[in-house]
């Protein structure tokens, strides 16, 4: 940690800057630019051209310029929702709203400037949101509401009077991007002599590069910051300001608090209504692509339906709603905790033909009698061991550290008293943001799968874990080397192999992730169509995504090799590129038809 410090202190110190020529009314703004691992950098530029990927590097900073809205049809309309929506803006103090014409999605030039230089230069202005109904066949029951951003902030620089500011981690700076407040978890940082009241300046610390070739944050919680370059993170944080907002307590009370909120969010970067607790069971925010994808299942009611992985619940409640509630739709996840998430929204909603199962869907296919004669490898130790080595793998499944700070162990060994492992420590603030554990949870239970035969489920989701380098703001991409994108790669084929086992001929098999990693999507339907001659790419509907990436990719390292789509069927999968005019996050949909199976 001293030597990450030291480092960091180099850095500061080899681009020093005299206050007096540093012009701060650049400053203070929003321009991040991404950090991505070198070689993973490369590989895209290549998969890519370099304009292309600096392109999707720059929209996957910023959030959607819209939020998209999905309708419970069996519950409501879109024009009921919109009347409703108006209602509450209106009560919001945001009369102006519109209803517009039915749109497809916003090009970003509309409400979200595209470029760096632009978003340096965005003048504040009064945001005139929109809502409407979504234009795309089969989709009207999707409805947008438009945001605006980025917008220039006036932090009310002084010269010679340093703002009150508070630095918060990159995953709560991508939440207030999102429309969130600050919460007290996520501040690191805060000005001396912050009082609850005092308008505060939001900026973000993002990892670094250390002395040993990784990532991380040199700062300890409860820094003291004094507005001069002495900060921490002062010339990293130029342009990655989000906001503005009112310190809800003093800076002794965020730091001794272990919850509620820190700054209350007065003006933001990009402005997008909050639907927090909105219409519930009528709504749920989902992107477009996710949409799109329980369309390309194409369920039919009274079929049987698996989604393999399938928590937090948005595309298997948008396919039971696809299916008019009525069939056999089985959603499995590999986290007791969010499979009871996934009951809690299937309530919500008021669907019934949704069974939930807490299954490894690597070993979804049971290995009893009806399986004796499948090939070894489905129930082999190949895939036990996976199983065993994958905990890094889940991206957006990882454990967040934060929470093993110093302050938690301290007030936990406080409560007890006495000395308790780190590991019982862990274990004990694992719970704290899990909630009580499987044997404690409130309401629901959650039953084990054991599998399910072969050849049992007409249609099969497979929503992958997988890198996420799509998910959308994003203000640092450096965590993902080679090694850990050929590890998601694996980890998908190895379920996708289960998928091919539990359809039936005749079936349908979808394959989704969110990541713009070639290697995760195109290769995985090379792999596919290479090694079972009876799946076939199917068409989609509605097709709104772009083409696949076509050739192969070679680093001159020889590091990686992947094969993509040959010619002639790139059209057939859906790619959403975030640079694109759709303004969706990165995604891709593949479609497989099961022919008549020969293994
Ligand atoms: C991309 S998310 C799925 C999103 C979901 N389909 C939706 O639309 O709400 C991937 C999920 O896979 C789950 N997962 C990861 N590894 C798994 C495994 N081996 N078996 C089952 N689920 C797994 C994670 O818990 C995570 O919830």
């Amino acid at each position: 940690m001293q030597k990450g410090r030291n480092f960091i202190k180099a850095i500061h110190r080899s681009f020093f800057t005299p206050i007096s020529q540093m012009d701060h009314s650049t400053r203070y703004r929003y321009g991040p630019t991404l950090k991505w691992n070198p070689m993973v950098e490369e590989y895209f530029i290549k998969a890519y051209g370099a304009d292309h990927f600096s392109r999707i590097s720059a929209a996957l900073t910023r959030p959607s310029c819209y939020s998209c809205i999905h309708v419970n049809t069996l519950k409501s309309t879109s024009d009921a929702v919109i009347e409703k929506l108006l209602e509450i803006f209106k009560e919001r103090g945001m009369p102006d709203v519109v209803v517009q014409e039915s749109a497809t999605t916003w090009k970003p030039d509309n409400c979200c400037k595209t470029t760096l230089e632009s978003i340096g230069s965005a003048e504040s202005s009064k945001t005139i949101n929109s809502i409407s109904k979504c234009q795309f066949p089969g989709l009207d029951y999707v409805v947008f509401v438009k945001g605006s951003g980025p917008h220039a902030i006036h932090y009310g620089y002084n010269e010679g009077k340093p703002l009150k500011e508070v630095i918060v981690s990159r995953k709560c700076a991508e939440a207030v991007l999102r429309g969130a407040q600050v919460y007290v978890p996520g501040v690191l940082a805060c000005s001396a002599h912050v009082e609850r009241g005092d308008a505060v300046a939001v900026s973000v610390a993002v990892e670094q590069s250390g002395p040993n070739g990784g990532w991380g944050i040199a700062m300890t919680r409860g820094t003291v910051l004094q507005g001069s370059q002495a900060d921490p993170y002062y010339f990293e944080r130029d342009g990655f300001y989000i906001g503005q907002g009112t310190a809800m307590m003093s800076r002794a009370g965020i730091f001794r608090a272990s919850e509620g909120i820190a700054v209350d969010m007065k003006d933001r970067v990009f402005r997008l209504p909050s639907f927090y607790d909105l219409l519930e069971g009528e709504i749920f925010l989902q992107n477009l692509p996710s949409i799109i994808t329980a369309h390309a299942l194409d369920p039919q009611p009274g079929e049987r339906i698996l989604d393999m992985c399938a928590a937090p619940g948005g595309k298997i409640t948008a396919i039971a709603i696809l299916m008019k509630d009525k069939g056999e739709v089985v959603a499995v996840d590999r986290s007791h905790n969010k499979v009871l998430g996934i009951q809690k929204l299937a309530a919500e909603l008021d669907l019934s033909c949704i069974t939930t199962y807490k299954l490894d869907a690597l070993k979804s296919v049971c290995c009893g009698a009806e399986s004796d004669n499948l090939p070894n490898t489905w129930c082999s130790e190949d895939v036990q061991n996976m199983q065993k080595s994958d905990l890094s793998f889940a991206a957006i499944d990882v454990f967040d550290e934060k929470l093993l700070s110093q302050k938690n162990i301290d007030d936990l060994q406080a409560k007890d008293g006495q000395y308790t492992s780190k590991a019982e420590l862990r274990k004990r603030i694992r719970k704290l943001k899990n909630g009580p554990g499987r044997n404690h949870t409130a309401g629901g239970r959650v039953e084990k799968s054991q599998g399910f035969s072969p050849n049992s489920f007409d249609r099969v989701l497979l929503d992958a874990p997988c890198s996420a380098l799509g998910l959308r703001p994003r203000l640092f991409a450096g965590e993902e080397t080679i090694d850990s994108l050929k590890n998601h790669a694996k980890y998908q084929r190895r379920m996708f192999d289960q998928a091919v086992l539990l359809v039936l001929p005749g079936g349908v098999i979808v394959y989704s992730t969110c990541t713009i990693n070639p290697g995760e999507n195109e290769a995985l339907v090379r792999y596919a169509l290479d090694t079972y001659e009876f799946l076939s790419l199917a068409s989609q509907h509605p097709k709104i995504g772009g083409p696949d990436l076509t050739g192969s990719c070679q680093l001159p390292n020889g590091f990686v090799e992947d094969r993509w789509r040959t010619p002639g069927e790139e059209n057939l999968v859906q790619r959403f590129d975030p640079s694109s005019d759709h303004d969706t996050i990165g995604f891709f949909i593949a479609k497989f038809s099961v022919g008549h199976k020969n293994i």
